[in-house]
Order: structure tokens, then sequence, then C-alpha cells
């Protein structure tokens, strides 16, 4: 099979401001393959590395490793440490009409509408207003991004905006590994007391702490928690749902999370209580992830709604761009 690699720098239209700091510029590789048939399929590279991930250099060496053509058994030489590799060149094997009985099938895409889509607001006091166009659009759960200002602030922001919003709104709160456990309590607390529904708090703690405080509250609040850079990695899922199960939520990011198939089958397995969410990729690795996403919903894994709601971080027309017309922009 021919591979061509092409990279891609994009920005936002605003930087996506979070415990991380800020994130203005979305770079990634396009991967497109064409087989012996002349048949066409496109794959993303698009790594977090403040999440774990490879870098983009590192990809880059990967994918200079192959001249123009690859082998699809090839796929399972690429390491663990490149999981946003493993997710772009498995673009190449989900497609093709490759039998095995081990194979996850993923029926082509229905694109959600947006009642089954989390949007992403704007973090901070932006929020108060970013949330009624999407609303008007008809998504009903949304995702907020705390940890950012003083935590007096972002409280203060929080009860005017579960004041604002209708009580049908459900509010996802992610933290990004920015809070302390006693910050996380308060929050756990004012979401318990809140006139919505909290769904849960994201990554409250960092990953190298939350499994040892999450004992500490367990059972004192009604407000779900959620993991997410404690499990961006697919072997740091498996050793998190290993150690506490289905005390959490799971918030996969199918892009940064390996091998598709290696996914699947771990869902299938294990059923985890689990939300897909977007790595902020292009209509590219979004549509491959959201395949994934569909194909387990119909298994009847995960009925949370999907954290893709967030063409609308792209400048321009990128969200909606057909994959061969964001090829010939490369
Ligand atoms: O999960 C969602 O609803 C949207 C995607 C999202 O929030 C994120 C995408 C990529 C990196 C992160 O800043 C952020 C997250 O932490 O979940
Ligand atoms: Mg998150």
């Amino acid at each position: 099979m021919r591979v061509e690699v092409r990279p891609y720098r994009r920005p936002f239209r605003q930087p996506l401001q979070t415990a991380h700091g800020p994130w203005a510029v979305r770079e990634g590789i396009i991967l497109r393959f064409e087989d012996e048939q002349g048949q066409v399929t496109f794959g993303e590279i698009a790594p977090i590395p403040w999440f774990g991930t490879e870098t983009l250099e590192q990809a880059r060496a990967w994918c200079d490793r192959f001249s123009r053509n690859f082998a699809l058994e090839q796929i399972d030489d690429i390491p663990d440490s490149l999981p946003a590799c493993q997710f772009g060149f498995g673009a190449a094997r989900d497609r093709v009409a490759w039998v095995s009985p081990a194979r996850f099938e993923m029926p082509s895409l229905k694109p959600p509408g947006p009642l089954s889509v989390c949007a992403l607001l704007p973090t901070g006091a932006a929020a108060l207003e970013g949330w009624q166009g999407l609303w008007e659009q008809g998504h009903r759960t949304f995702k907020w991004k705390i940890g950012v200002a003083a935590l007096a602030e972002e409280l203060s922001l929080f009860q005017q905006l579960v004041k604002a919003v209708p009580s049908e709104l459900r509010l996802r709160l992610d933290a990004n590994g920015g809070l302390t456990g006693e910050e996380a309590a308060t929050w756990l607390a004012e979401c318990d007391r809140a006139p919505l529904p909290i769904e849960f708090l994201e990554q409250p703690l960092p990953p190298a702490q939350i499994l040892d405080w999450l004992p500490q509250v367990k059972g004192q609040f009604q407000t779900a928690i959620a993991v997410d850079e404690s499990v961006a990695t697919f072997r740091q899922l498996q050793q998190v749902y290993e150690r506490v199960g289905r005390q959490v939520v799971y918030v996969v990011k199918p892009a940064i999370a390996g091998d598709s198939q290696r996914l699947a089958h771990f869902c299938l397995q294990h059923r985890p209580d689990v939300v897909f969410s977007s790595a902020l990729e292009t209509p590219i690795g979004r549509h491959q992830a959201l395949r994934l996403a569909q194909a387990l919903w119909n298994q009847g894994i995960s009925k949370r709604a999907l954290g893709f709601g967030v063409e609308h971080w792209f400048a321009d027309d990128w969200a909606t761009l057909s994959a061969e017309a964001l090829w010939a922009q490369l």
C-alpha cells in the first residue's frame, strides 16, 4: 500500500484556555493511503504531548521510516509510545474488508446530532455568553473548563452560569488536573448543590495524585468524577481501570488512545462508563474516532453525550471540509 505524509498546522479561533496553559494551534499529520486497487483512505496523527502522547517530531520520525509503501501488518510494529501514530495508521486497516475473526466492524458514520454531542464552552466569563448560540444549535450537554483562574472567581462564575442557563442543560466541568484535593472537594460540594445536573467533574487532580485522592472522597459526593489525562493512552486506561474500575467515568480520546481495534475490544470486554472525546483533531481523525464511538454505542457501550462539540473552535471552514479538500490544502 502506498502512503503519503503531510503535516498540518491549524489555528483555533481563540486559544483553548485550560490548566495546561493556552493552546492556540493544532498541529498534526494527515496520511493518505492508496491500495493496489487505487482505493484511497485518509488517516490522522493528532498528538497531545502534554497528555502523554508522542510529540509531533516523534510521529514525523516514525512516518519518515516508511518510503512510500507500507504493509498493513506493519501497523502492529508501531510501539505503544506512539499512540497517535497507531490510531492514524490504523485508519488504513479499519477501512479495508480485512477479514479476521477478531476484527471489530465499524459501520459507516451517521453524523451524530447536537443532542448527543457535548459542546465545549469558552473558559471563564465568556461561557456566560457562549452557551446560548450552542443551545440554539440543539446542544443540551456542555463542558466548561475550570482550574484556570482563582477558585473564588470560578465558583462565582459557576453560580452565575447555572442560574443563567435552562434547568434542562447538563454541565460537565473539566479541571485538566488543575485543582488541589481541597479545591476539588469544594467543587464537588458546589456541584451537588447546583440547580441543574452536573454530569461529572473531569480530571480534578493531576494523574500522579488523583488515584490516591479518590478514596478520601469516596461516597461523600453525588457528583461523579471522570478521568481523562489519567487514561490518555491505552496502557494508562488498562492500569486505571484495574485499580478503580467503575468508581469513575472514563473520558477516552480515540485519536490518542492507540490502536482502535484494541480499544474497541477493551470496551466490549469491560464495558467501562466511557465518554468518547475529541482530541481537537481535523475532520479526518474526527470521522474515524466517531465511527469507533458509534460502533460501540450500537453495542450498548456508553450512552453519554460525545465530547465532540468542538468544530466551532477551528477557524474558517476547517470543521466541514471533506478529506480530499483538506488534503488538497496541505
Ligand atoms: O471532551 C470534550 O468535550 C471536548 C474535547 C476537550 O475538552 C479536550 C480536547 C483536547 C484536550 C483537552 O484540552 C480537552 C480535555 O481535557 O478534554
Ligand atoms: Mg479533559
